[in-house]
């Protein structure tokens, strides 16, 4: 996906080196926004290996956060990817799936004189008396598909000052033009080598399983990120580049053929301090650039109710990657 790489290319060519709660600095750009057209393929990225426990990994998550579970006990059980942030009982301190399908509702005694809330025999409230965003966007692209109210919320903002990991993709809305079902994804900060090629794929996945659903084709998806970022290695690896960022910046604008990527490489390995565990991300996505995206892969979502769906029920074909590459996850 030739978006994926523009992205890399620009937060490396403008990013600035920044400090973050990690303790893993970052090359940083901010606002970035880029669409993709669904109807060309399916956007799993082709210039690293998505496939296999990765493409494993990204379903169950997507099915995860459908599931509205506010634990991991399941999910854990087919990948890691969560597991860094829940506690022993599978808890997290902000978990998606709880507010696109449990948005906490205020109880009649909140309820302040004049607002408008759903009766209590609403098909969009829970029995627990929680909001069922997904049960809503759902009803809309059904009965009033040009409605441009379709908007699923996970942040909740008194949850969010506090948590250890609030969202990070926080409010998607579908759109329906022309006929198509578009879907935008509002992110406030993406890891761009290892979080960002899982939300692409993610929300592709998803808009493909409501358009399903609800008998329309898919359209275009639309990213906006605001903290768009690439991890710089720990400790001496990473602040090097408090030095060398100004450099890389240059050396990255005066690219004119693909193998300058991999000069760019061979100056970072050479000059850099080592960085065994691969925290700093910089080589792994140069080496990205240097590849060209290849056709993209089909994807085939059996007819069933988005409530039931299963891994089983997703099928990948045609995917041709280059090389799998291994990042660090910043923690
Ligand atoms: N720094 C950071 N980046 C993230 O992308 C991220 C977080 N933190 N914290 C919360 C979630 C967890 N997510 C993650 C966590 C790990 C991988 C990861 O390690 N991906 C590997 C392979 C994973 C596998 O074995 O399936 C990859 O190569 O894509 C991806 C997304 C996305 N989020
Ligand atoms: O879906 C996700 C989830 C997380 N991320 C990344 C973005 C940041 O690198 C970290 C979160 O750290 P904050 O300090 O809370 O911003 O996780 C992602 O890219 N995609």
């Amino acid at each position: 996906m030739q978006q994926y790489l523009d992205l890399v290319e620009s937060v490396l060519r403008t990013g600035t080196y920044e400090e973050n709660r990690t303790g893993v600095d970052t090359l940083a750009d901010f606002s970035q926004h880029y669409t993709v057209d669904l109807q060309a393929g399916f956007p799993l990225l082709t210039t690293k290996d998505l496939s296999r426990a990765r493409w494993n990994s990204l379903v169950q998550e997507l099915l995860w956060y459908l599931s509205g579970e506010e634990h991991i006990r399941a999910l854990r059980e087919e990948t890691g990817i969560w597991d860094a942030w829940a506690d022993e009982a599978g808890h997290l301190d902000t978990a998606y799936g709880r507010f696109w399908r449990r948005y906490p509702v205020p109880a009649e005694a909140d309820r302040l004189p004049g607002e408008s809330w759903p009766d209590p025999d609403s098909q969009y409230l829970n029995e627990e008396g929680t909001f069922d965003q997904i049960a809503y966007v759902l009803d809309g692209l059904q009965h009033n598909p040009e409605s441009r109210r379709l908007v699923v919320n996970a942040w909740h903002p008194a949850n969010a000052a506090d948590s250890t990991l609030p969202p990070c993709h926080y409010t998607f809305v579908f759109n329906v033009q022309d006929g198509r079902l578009n879907t935008h994804l509002q992110q406030r900060s993406g890891d761009i080598a290892l979080g960002i090629p899982f939300n692409i794929a993610s929300y592709a996945l998803l808009t493909h399983a409501v358009a399903n659903q609800v008998g329309l084709p898919v359209g275009e998806f639309g990213h906006s990120i605001v903290d768009a970022h690439i991890y710089l290695g720990k400790g001496e690896r990473g602040s090097w580049y408090e030095d060398h960022a100004a450099e890389l910046r240059e050396r990255v604008s005066a690219v004119e053929e693909k193998s300058g990527y991999t000069a760019i490489r061979e100056w970072i390995e050479a000059n850099a301090p080592p960085d065994p565990e691969g925290y700093d991300h910089v080589p792994g996505l140069l080496t990205q650039l240097t590849r060209t995206p290849r056709d993209r892969p089909e994807i085939e979502i059996a007819d069933r109710p988005l409530d039931s769906l299963t891994a089983a029920d997703i099928t990948l074909s045609g995917y041709d990657p280059a090389p799998a590459i291994d990042f660090a996850v910043a923690e």
